[in-house]
């Protein structure tokens, strides 16, 4: 029983080896995926990030077999999409481009039992379910008006819930909080977060959200030119930028001070207020303490300190400017 949970638990939910693709356009051949290769465990929450034409598209729509990649594999639970593509694409569903297909004209009682037919769920079976989506996200009393009178993000809410009306265990969604006010982004985080965690989900998010990306996923993965430049935990990541950035307020520094400071250390956003000045550097330990003490032999004081919390929006600009 144990080795039988053991071997089933290694088993990873995705797996990609070395997947390219290059189409031919007017301008020549566009290299768009580049030797992609990732694994992701059941249940982990992904992050599939990099900027516009990086090849986030080309590599989920050949995870989904809409595209034929020019070589590599992809194994979903362990099966293979070009072997048995039926099979490996059977607990699979995306939300692409910011929307699902939804039927305006049905309701999105309607939209979650007809999606969970085509799916391939007996409709009585899954009754309970849809009554539990209906109310997680917060659709219960819109669930038998046409999607097509509701707002943007409560047809955003069906797009998500019909994806999970089936008896899916792989979800891909493609910038789920598209067109979102802040409250409807937030209110769909936190449902999307509670839904992954009680079904053990395993999810793909593409989005250039970086709040989405924070608050859901666990890893994230990101793209630039078809490869992959960063594959880590968000929690890491963050860490790892951390310490790199602080923000300072001195006493008695005057001009040529700062200036020495610009010119040695990069210091930016510097802001005077009378005798005080507020400036910020990003620099590693060493060099932060080479800092204090120029500042000290300057007789200038040191008012505060405080390490800039790094967004993950930084850390994304950051090392895709770095490849670029
Ligand atoms: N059908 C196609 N024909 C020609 N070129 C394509 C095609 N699909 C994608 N490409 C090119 O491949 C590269 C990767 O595109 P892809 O859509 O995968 O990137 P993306 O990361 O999803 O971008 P976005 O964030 O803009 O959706 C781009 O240079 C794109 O122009």
């Amino acid at each position: 029983m144990a080795l039988t949970e053991t071997v089933t638990d290694s088993v990873p939910a995705i797996a990609v080896e070395d997947l390219r693709k290059t189409f031919e356009s007017e301008d020549g051949t566009v290299t768009a995926i580049d030797g992609v290769s990732f694994t992701i465990e059941p249940g982990s929450v992904v992050g599939l990030l990099g900027p516009n034409g990086a090849g986030k598209t080309t590599t989920t729509k050949s995870i989904l077999g809409l595209v034929r990649p020019d070589s590599g594999t992809v194994r979903i639970d362990g099966t293979d999409i070009s072997e048995h593509p039926r099979k490996a694409l059977d607990r699979v569903d995306a939300m692409l481009e910011g929307a699902r297909n939804d039927y305006w004209r049905l309701t999105p009682r309607e939209n979650l039992r007809y999606f969970a037919t085509v799916g391939g769920d007996d409709p009585k079976a899954v009754a309970r379910r849809h009554e539990e989506l209906l109310e997680t996200f917060d659709l219960a009393e819109k669930a038998d008006e046409p999607v097509r009178d509701l707002s943007r993000g409560m047809k955003q809410k069906v797009s998500l819930a019909s994806v999970l009306s089936a008896d899916v265990s792989v979800v891909f969604l493609d910038e789920p909080t598209l067109g979102l006010d802040v409250e409807s982004s937030a209110t769909l985080r936190q449902e999307l977060n509670r839904i992954v965690d009680d079904r053990g989900l395993t999810v793909v998010i593409s989005s250039h959200d970086m709040d989405v990306v924070e608050d859901v996923c666990d890893r994230v993965i990101i793209m630039n030119d078809g490869r992959i430049i960063v594959d880590d935990d968000v929690e890491n990541l963050l860490e790892q930028f951390e310490t790199q950035e602080y923000r300072l307020e001195v006493g008695g520094a005057d001009r040529e001070v700062v200036e020495r400071l610009r010119d040695r250390y990069g210091v930016s956003d510097v802001a005077r207020f009378d005798r005080r000045v507020q400036f910020r550097l990003t620099a590693d330990s060493a060099t932060f303490y080479r800092l204090m003490d120029e500042l000290r032999s300057a007789g200038v004081t040191l008012n505060s300190v405080d390490t800039v919390q790094p967004e993950l929006e930084d850390i994304f600009l950051e090392v895709t400017s770095e490849e670029s």
